[in-house]
């Protein structure tokens, strides 16, 4: 019970245990104007009590998807952990496009699975069986009653936000159905996000880019591309020893709730344990316009790093040997 007395919909227990502290990430009514603080300077919130996604919190039930989502084959992910790690499979070694990529065994399978049989294996999951997760973009090869749920979107507000902000366009709505467990691991994508949760409760951990050093990312040309290289459950401290300063936020996010992930924001997600399926939309844009102010923001020294990595692999060719001559300008000469 809470203070109240009203059943709380999560307890503690339901998180798993990571040895990092987290602040609270803030939740502000739609109507607020300081969420437009909050996005101006690229800071995450979370938005409770707006009518974003509101005829899916009415109509989505498992049941309804089910019936409605359509008959073509969906996105789904096959993982035998609890951990779905995305991975570019067009960064991946072989022969044909012959760059001299890394040795990579993708760690799950992505699947085209009809929603029934998603459905079944989700009801049917037993303790030691392969876990699934279903990440499906809302395109209009979805059935027509989610199409008519999806234009009843409050798409008023979130296109002000988006041209309040100068973000660039809406490039996909990505639909997410996660078992309970299921965990996203620690990564940072190119774009702003509105994740808007529509059933279930999903932990959102979140760090500033400015903790680029923290969560040493894959090398760029890495199919785990944008993906942090730590496990959280079992953090190489030897490896990477500056993991234990990483200080991030952390949301949890129940149906209604829409947490903005601003743009090249760290984030790690995971639906609580035993709280059931969860269900998610999320809206990504495209960044606005980047003008090179001084100083420069955080995530334009991400952007500047990628490139340079982009740059040297480009002329070096070999995957291998980018590491050693970055060492070789830096040791010594700038450290
Ligand atoms: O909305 C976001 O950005 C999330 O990370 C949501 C996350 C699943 C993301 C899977 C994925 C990661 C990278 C590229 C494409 C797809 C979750 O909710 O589990
Ligand atoms: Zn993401």
């Amino acid at each position: 019970m809470d203070g109240e007395g009203n059943k709380k919909p999560w307890d503690a227990s339901q998180l798993r245990k990571y040895d990092l502290t987290f602040d609270e990430i803030p939740r502000l009514h739609y109507k607020d104007p300081k969420i437009d603080e909050y996005i101006r300077a690229n800071k995450p919130v979370v938005i409770i009590e707006s009518n974003i996604i509101k005829p899916a919190l009415q109509r989505w039930t498992l049941e309804y998807l089910e019936k409605n989502l359509g008959q073509t084959g969906h996105t789904c992910f096959v993982s035998k952990n609890h951990q779905f790690k995305y991975y570019d499979d067009k960064k991946i070694y072989d022969k044909t496009n012959n760059t001299k990529g890394v040795e990579f065994t993708p760690p799950t399978k992505k699947v085209e699975m009809r929603i029934e049989d998603f459905m079944k294996r989700v009801k049917e999951w037993k303790k030691g069986d392969d876990r699934i997760y279903l990440q499906q973009s809302l395109t209009t090869s979805v059935g027509n009653n989610i199409v008519e749920d999806f234009v009843k979107f409050d798409w008023d507000y979130v296109n002000g936000k988006q041209a309040k902000h100068n973000w660039g366009p809406l490039t996909s709505n990505l639909l997410f159905i996660a078992m309970e467990g299921n965990q996203t691991p620690c990564h940072y994508d190119e774009q702003e996000n509105f994740f808007a949760q529509v059933q279930g409760y999903k932990r959102c951990i979140l760090f500033p880019p400015s903790q680029f050093e923290c969560l040493y990312p894959y090398p760029v040309h890495h199919p785990h591309d944008r993906q942090s290289m730590v496990d959280f459950e079992h953090p190489d401290n030897a490896k990477f020893p500056k993991f234990k300063d990483a200080k991030g936020c952390e949301a949890i996010v129940g149906p209604g709730d829409v947490l903005y992930i601003p743009i090249y924001w760290w984030h790690h997600i995971e639906s609580l344990m035993r709280g059931g399926p969860t269900t998610t939309v999320n809206f990504w844009y495209k960044g606005g316009p980047s003008t090179l102010e001084y100083p420069l923001k955080d995530h334009q020294k991400v952007a500047i790093s990628r490139n340079v990595e982009k740059m040297l692999l480009e002329v070096l060719q070999d995957p291998k040997e980018v590491g050693p001559l970055l060492s070789a300008m830096v040791l010594g000469r700038y450290t």
